[in-house]
């Protein structure tokens, strides 16, 4: 909708046939986002071939676990100059790969042509186009500001950024962040503890990002604070609905058959755990967050534990 609105031609690819019928057909998908009628420059199609047939921009949107396996059968269909974006905030089980990696190894494309949408952006409030700000993070400028040009509208505002590792890490450990937010809010903790979790939450992302030669500003913008603060603040995030939901007492498993999208957070609070420890980087607030989600330690007693940590200086 948001390429469309900028005056791109849109071409969806999707798994269900029905899903792409129905968006063709009646300009709305009945599972997600029932509300939007989609702008007529958006087609969709299950065959992968046809929409990335002489495609400039792909578009990449799949939950982040799966990209390896998707990009594998897409890859050979890409133009050979075509830009890949990923708007995924995920990073790779295993590998401990950012999505941009996972692209640049997969399609065999050199990192100047793999860019990063990212930044305050839930789904919902972008659908009924409200104003928001995004950034486009690619090593090579000028293929930043195409894709900034691409998807510019009077409600969606995207600056460029060339700090691709930062951008990438803001959104992805900010889901393991709004995970340990929402279970604080399901365990009934007020807001000094929210504010306490996400700025000790974006010191830990920094700490990282500064061990992967991220640059420490980016931080302090839409990919790190903004995007933080968004999805810690709002009842339309995945992450934070899935921990609220696990801070009030429900079990993993409950947990998972309430969620019907991905929560990135889930499975990245281990691979961000991992990335960590592959740099030495301390990262509390994601351990205790691995710990409840997939150890079953009890959020109680996962609090008292960061609390007692040892006294040390902010910074
Ligand atoms: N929804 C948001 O508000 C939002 C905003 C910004 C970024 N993101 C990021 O975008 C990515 C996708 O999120 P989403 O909200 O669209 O998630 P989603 O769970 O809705 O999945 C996206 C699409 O992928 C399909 N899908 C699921 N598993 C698949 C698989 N194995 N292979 C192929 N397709 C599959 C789903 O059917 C769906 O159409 C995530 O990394 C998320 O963090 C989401
Ligand atoms: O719904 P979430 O928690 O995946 O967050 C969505 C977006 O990443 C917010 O920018």
């Amino acid at each position: 909708m948001v390429l469309a609105d900028a005056g791109c031609e849109v071409t969806l690819w999707g798994r269900r046939p029905d899903i792409a019928a129905a968006i063709n057909t009646t300009r709305t998908n009945p599972q997600y986002s029932s509300e939007i009628t989609l702008p007529p420059a958006v087609t969709a199609t299950t065959d992968p071939a046809r929409a990335a047939a002489g495609a400039e921009l792909v578009f990449l949107a799949v939950p982040s676990q799966s990209l390896r396996a998707n990009l594998a059968d897409w890859a050979p269909l890409l133009r050979p100059d075509a830009v890949l974006v990923s708007l995924m905030k995920g990073v790779e089980l295993g590998t401990a790969k950012r999505m941009s990696e996972v692209i640049e190894e997969v399609a065999k494309v050199d990192r100047d042509r793999v860019a990063v949408l990212t930044g305050p952006n839930l789904a919902a409030e972008i659908a009924a186009r409200q104003p928001a700000a995004a950034v486009v993070a690619c090593r090579d400028e000028a293929a930043a500001r195409r894709i900034q040009t691409a998807c510019h509208t009077a409600y969606y505002r995207p600056y460029t950024n060339t700090d691709v590792i930062g951008c990438e890490l803001g959104g992805a450990v900010k889901n393991v962040i709004a995970l340990a937010v929402g279970i604080a809010g399901g365990m009934g903790l007020g807001d000094n503890t929210k504010a306490s979790l996400i700025t000790r939450g974006l010191a830990e992302t920094t700490r990282l990002g500064l061990a992967m030669g991220a640059d420490p500003y980016t931080f302090a913008g839409l990919a790190g604070m903004g995007d933080l603060v968004a999805t810690c603040s709002s009842p339309l995030s995945r992450n934070n609905t899935f921990g609220h939901n696990l801070g009030r007492g429900m079990s993993l498993a409950e947990t998972i058959a309430a969620t019907s999208q991905t929560a990135e957070g889930v499975k990245s609070c281990e691979s961000v755990a991992d990335l960590a420890r592959r740099h030495g980087v301390d990262m509390p607030i994601t351990e205790t967050v691995v710990d409840i989600v997939h150890n079953g330690k009890p959020p109680v007693v996962a609090v008292k534990e960061l609390m007692s940590r040892s006294a040390k200086p902010e910074r």
